[in-house]
């Protein structure tokens, strides 16, 4: 199943992602992160176009994880390409609404033959060859191109990319895309630069003076939006709702902390939200679970080297 006529399972997806040095115990995608908690701060501003109880106004409890991509859970925080942040809203209840979020915009490819493409092209050092032959990966690479990581997890915007639909009481449906969006200034410098754990350390240290808040804001797709491609990117014209802020309050290790139990399922939602169709979000599903079943089966039979499910 490794070519563009076959449909990609699960499976390939995750055997691919972890590589042949296994890290029993750990993710296969997104392996080096750490655990954060906090609440979300809803305005209320969703509540028409969305019957979730996270988007009526109040203060709602958050489970969340920072991370940088890749199957390397000692990888340094500085080398990686994508940083990433995901949430559980809601974790103690059935309205639960976990998404994990990256900091591209853009998706490179829009079908999940294609994205394993690219991870192949990526280990093969192909990947130049794989830009050239898609002409879709236009939007990723401009975005790639101006991009500047940030000294901080605390300043970087992490983006839901696929697209959902909000669902109000009277069942009216709502194309959307989501964005936590940092509300202070670029940062000024690490405590350790050189340290693997750089950018941990540093929001460590950050929440020691306080929260570390974002907004949570919401692109409205407009007629001219095809919300099953996630490599376009749409028009800042588009409506921007801001649904509230997520404030992060403390931050665990990952090895005792909530976060590592939690499959951020993109698909887990509550009522009030719906998926797209976009096939990538499908995929998703499928793989995190996937990655979900062998982690979780490793921290049973405790082959696991250093992470640790309740
Ligand atoms: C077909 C495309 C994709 C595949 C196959 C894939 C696969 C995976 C896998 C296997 C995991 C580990 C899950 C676990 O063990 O808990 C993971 C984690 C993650 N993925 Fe993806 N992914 C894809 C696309 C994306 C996209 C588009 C985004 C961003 C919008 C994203 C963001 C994340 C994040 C943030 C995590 C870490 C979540 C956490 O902290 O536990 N992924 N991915």
């Amino acid at each position: 199943a490794s070519d563009n006529r076959h449909e990609v399972s699960a499976q390939d997806f995750v055997n691919l992602q972890q590589g042949n040095a296994i890290q029993p115990g750990f993710r296969r995608a997104h392996a080096k992160g750490f655990c954060v908690s906090g609440d979300f701060i809803s305005s209320g501003t969703l509540a028409e176009y969305s019957s979730a109880q996270v988007f009526q106004a109040g203060q709602y409890p958050f489970i969340g994880r920072f991370s940088v991509a890749g199957n390397n859970p000692t990888a340094p925080d500085l080398k990686a390409p994508v940083r990433s942040l995901a949430l559980t809203l809601l974790p103690e209840t059935a309205e639960q609404w976990r998404t994990a979020m990256n900091t591209p915009p853009v998706l490179a490819v829009g079908t999940p033959e294609k994205f394993y493409q690219q991870l192949l092209a990526l280990q093969n050092n192909t990947i130049a060859e794989f830009f050239a032959a898609h002409p879709e990966t236009a939007a990723f690479r401009n975005w790639r191109a101006s991009y500047q990581p940030t000294l901080s997890y605390a300043t970087e915007q992490y983006h839901s990319i696929n697209a959902f639909y909000l669902i109000n009481a009277a069942g009216k449906q709502q194309a959307v895309r989501w964005a936590a969006v940092p509300t202070v200034g670029a940062a000024n410098q690490l405590p350790d630069p050189e340290a693997v754990d750089a950018l941990q350390q540093e929001l460590f240290a950050r929440l020691s003076d306080g929260p570390v808040i974002f907004d949570l804001v919401f692109s409205l797709a407009t007629s001219a939006d095809d919300e099953n491609d996630a490599t376009i990117i749409w028009p800042d014209t588009n409506p921007q709702l801001i649904a509230g802020q997520l404030q992060i309050k403390q931050a665990t290790e990952q090895s005792n902390g909530q976060c590592n139990a939690i499959n951020f399922d993109p698909l887990v939602l509550p009522r009030g939200i719906l998926p797209s169709a976009d096939p990538i979000l499908r995929a998703r599903g499928a793989a995190y679970a996937e990655s979900h079943r062998r982690r979780a089966r490793e921290v049973l039979l405790n082959t696991a080297t250093g992470a640790h499910h309740e």
